[in-house]
């Protein structure tokens, strides 16, 4: 079984435990309880025509076991948040990728930024869930879900008012999507497989991408220049989660990732 699939069987076995101890009625009402106000990453692509940096929490993943294992998810959420990013992305998943619930719910308390809650979403429980601990946003992996199964939980993350980010690693896999209103297009240029990342990808791809939904580069962004690059072919989010999270300090490092477009320029501008 190769880990994806690993990661998706033991999901499907904590659902069940969470679904026990929490029906999802009295979760529902959870979620209806929660004041944190939306904070949408559409209005913030609207804005502005910088890069947006997507910052994420993880403290380990499968092919890296331990990222910063220390990390203090609040204290990183106000880094980033101070360092302009457009929104955080919060991994959820405790037993490949350390998250916890309690991590998303720590940081919705503290900041005012658009929250992803970053798991392997396959049943609308899920939804209700990342609502409840405060997400604005749902990741939905084109790969481990059916066609039919992607577009009812897109309507249903909708009718929750939580945006989508629908994340595909090549064009099968896109086209799996099909007319699925997704709010944004995820490129994973990491996979899933062997875990190998290849920005050339997220260029080899651009040709074939829908023009109307913004699109997000995923994974192995280690520098400014690779923010510039695909930014030049379109790209308007980056999902950075390692290169920030093994920083000092990752505010500096933010700032350079979304202000990369600028600082090309200004290299060739003539001086005032
Ligand atoms: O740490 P990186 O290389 O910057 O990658 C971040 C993000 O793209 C990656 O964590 C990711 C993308 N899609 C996922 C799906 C599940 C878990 C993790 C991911």
């Amino acid at each position: 079984m190769d880990i994806l699939s690993q990661i998706v069987s033991r999901t499907r076995d904590i659902l069940e435990t969470r679904k026990r101890e929490l029906p999802l009625a009295d979760l529902e009402a959870a979620a209806r309880a929660r004041q944190r106000p939306h904070h949408a990453l559409t209005a913030a692509l609207a804005a502005s025509t910088d890069p947006l940096v997507i910052a994420e929490f993880k403290r380990k993943s499968p092919s890296r076991p331990n990222i910063n294992m220390e990390a203090d998810p609040v204290a990183v959420a106000k880094a980033y948040a101070a360092g302009g990013a457009a929104a955080m992305s919060i991994l959820t998943e405790p037993d490949f990728f350390a998250g916890s619930p309690d991590d998303l719910r720590k940081v919705a308390d503290a900041v005012s930024i658009p929250l992803l809650r970053k798991d392997f979403v396959i049943d609308r429980y899920q939804l209700h869930e990342a609502k409840a601990w405060g997400a604005d946003l749902v990741l939905l992996i084109a790969r481990i879900l059916e066609p039919s199964q992607l577009a009812e939980l897109q309507a249903e993350a909708r009718e929750l008012g939580l945006e989508t980010l629908c994340e595909i690693h090549n064009l099968d896999e896109y086209e799996r999507v099909g007319d699925t209103p997704i709010d944004f297009l995820g490129v994973n240029c990491r996979d899933l497989k062997r875990f190998a990342t290849n920005l050339d990808q997220l260029i080899d791809i651009v040709p074939h991408l829908p023009k109307a939904t913004p699109w997000v580069a995923e994974s192995g962004i280690h520098a400014p220049e690779d923010v510039a690059r695909l930014h030049e072919v379109g790209y308007r989010a980056y999902l950075v989660g390692e290169y920030l999270m093994k920083s000092p300090d990752p505010s500096a490092r933010l700032e350079e990732l979304r202000t990369a477009n600028r600082s090309s320029t200004s290299e060739t501008a003539p001086p005032s």
